[in-house]
Formats: structure tokens, sequence, C-alpha cells
């Protein structure tokens, strides 16, 4: 299967709704991808705090409409990054959107560790508590996660527990902190046996400038593609088949002794 990163530039002197249109035409142009994939909150910017109340919308609101119907045209299963979703009772999220081949949204995963500490993110949004996994037929199981959730590598291990063999991570990550991105990105890889596709953003907003680095890691770990800090679109291809056979030539899975619910007494 093929999968395209989009890196994104998320710049300030473009408007919300002139990105999302560009950015619907660049899918579009994605016929001949499996799957596509967006970065995290692309469209109002991950560090636009500022700007998250006013942008906010459902899962199926204007970021969905922009894209949903390029997905549809380019044939592709589409990972639209996130949004900021406002919930019915007035609660935002960092919310990722999966729309299926034939424009419907197929899943949205809320993310799990808001990022900020005392600020942004972390005060201004509801945290997701479900880890989501969703599977393309015939091809990978994807396991969600968003950004700074690459940092807690329990909930990647939880999406294996549900299947995932390619763990999806859009992101808004910053250049300063670009060497924790490809290693985490890689580490994830390794542990879980699995796929990593960490797609993120280019450009500058907020006063933030962003690492772009997109990365697709095999899992062996090996990096089989990876972005510079510009837009760009990154195309690999994937052999679903790749996962099982790491699992079985190095079962490294098999011999975990923690955090299971049967008990070990081997
Ligand atoms: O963990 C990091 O260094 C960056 C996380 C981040 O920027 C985010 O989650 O939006």
């Amino acid at each position: 299967m093929r999968a395209s990163l989009m890196q994104i530039a998320v710049e300030e002197d473009e408007s919300v709704e002139s990105r999302r249109q560009r950015v619907a035409a660049l899918v579009r142009d994605q016929r001949g991808a499996d799957l596509v994939v967006l970065p995290e909150l692309w469209p109002v910017g991950a560090f636009a705090y500022r700007q998250f109340d006013a942008e906010a919308e459902t899962p199926t609101g204007p970021t969905y409409a922009a894209v949903a119907d390029a997905a549809r045209d380019a044939g592709v299963w589409l990972h639209a990054g996130s949004v900021v979703e406002r919930a019915g009772d007035g609660t935002l999220y960092n919310t990722s959107l999966v729309i299926a081949p034939t424009g419907e949204l197929a899943a949205t995963y809320r993310k799990i560790h808001r990022f900020g500490f005392d600020t942004g993110e972390a005060v201004m949004m509801g945290a997701g508590t479900e880890p989501v996994t969703v599977p393309l037929p015939g091809d990978l199981t994807l396991g969600l996660a968003t950004c700074y959730d690459l940092r807690f590598p329990e909930l990647f291990r939880s999406l294996v527990d549900q299947g995932a063999e390619a763990l999806v991570v859009p992101a808004g990550w910053p250049a300063r902190r670009r060497e924790h991105w490809t290693l985490l990105a890689r580490a994830r890889a390794v542990e879980n046996q699995s796929y990593v596709l960490a797609c993120g953003t280019a450009g500058t907003h907020a006063g933030v400038e962003q690492a772009g680095h997109s990365i697709v890691v095999g899992p062996w770990g090996d990096v089989l593609a990876e972005a510079g800090p510009g837009e760009e679109v990154l195309t690999v291809d994937i052999d679903p088949e790749a996962v099982a056979r790491t699992r079985e030539v190095f079962p490294a899975l098999k011999d975990r002794r923690l955090g299971l619910a049967a008990p070990h007494d081997r």
C-alpha cells in the first residue's frame, strides 16, 4: 500500500479557509495513494491557542466538508489530521478525523495527552479517554495518536493490544525539539514492532517554528522516508505483511510480563 504524508506549512499570512481549500486540492492530487495523512490542527495551527475558540467546529464541520470530497475524488483513506472540536457540552477537544474513500467519517480520536503544562491546549481543551484503532479493509489496522501522545508509550502499547499495526501520529511539533520527534517515532516503532507514520507541519505560527521532518519508520525501526523542514508530500510504499513477519522472527511482544490480564507462570 502507498501512503502519502502531507507536511503542510502553517503560516499566519494564510487564512484558515484558504488553507482548507489549498489542502483539499493537494489531497485531490494524491490519487494513486491508499492512505493520505495530514498533520495536527493544520487548519488553525497547533500553537494558535488564541484562535481555538473562534475556529472550533464539529467533526463534520468546515474542515471535514473541505477534505471529504477530495478524499472521495482521489479514492483514498484520509487521516485528516486534527481539528479543534467543540463538543455538545461546549468542551473543546483536539480531535483527529479518519475519512473513508467514500467520503464518510469513519473514526474520530480525541487527543488523550494535552500539551502545554499549565497553558494553551492543556487548559483550554478536554482530554480524550479512548484509544482508537481503525482497520483498513484488506490492509493495515491503524492506531491513532496525536503529537504529545508520542511521549507516552503506554498509549501505543494499548493500541497494539487493540490490533494496531501502523501507528499514525499527526503533529505540530516544534523545531527546537526535533531530535525528540524522530527519536521517539523510531522508539515507538521498534518497541511495538509496528509502522509509525508521523506527519508534522512546516512553517512558523504563533511564534513557534515547526520541525517538519515528518517520518515513516518500519516495524524493524528502519527510517523509510523523512521529510525536510519545508512543505512537502512524503510518499512511501508500505508492506502490510512486514509487521507480522517482524513479530514472528523477533517475537519480543510475546515476552511481556507486566500489565497483562493473563498471569505469567513461565
Ligand atoms: O512534546 C513535544 O515536545 C511537543 C508536543 C506538542 O507540540 C503538541 O502536542 O502539540
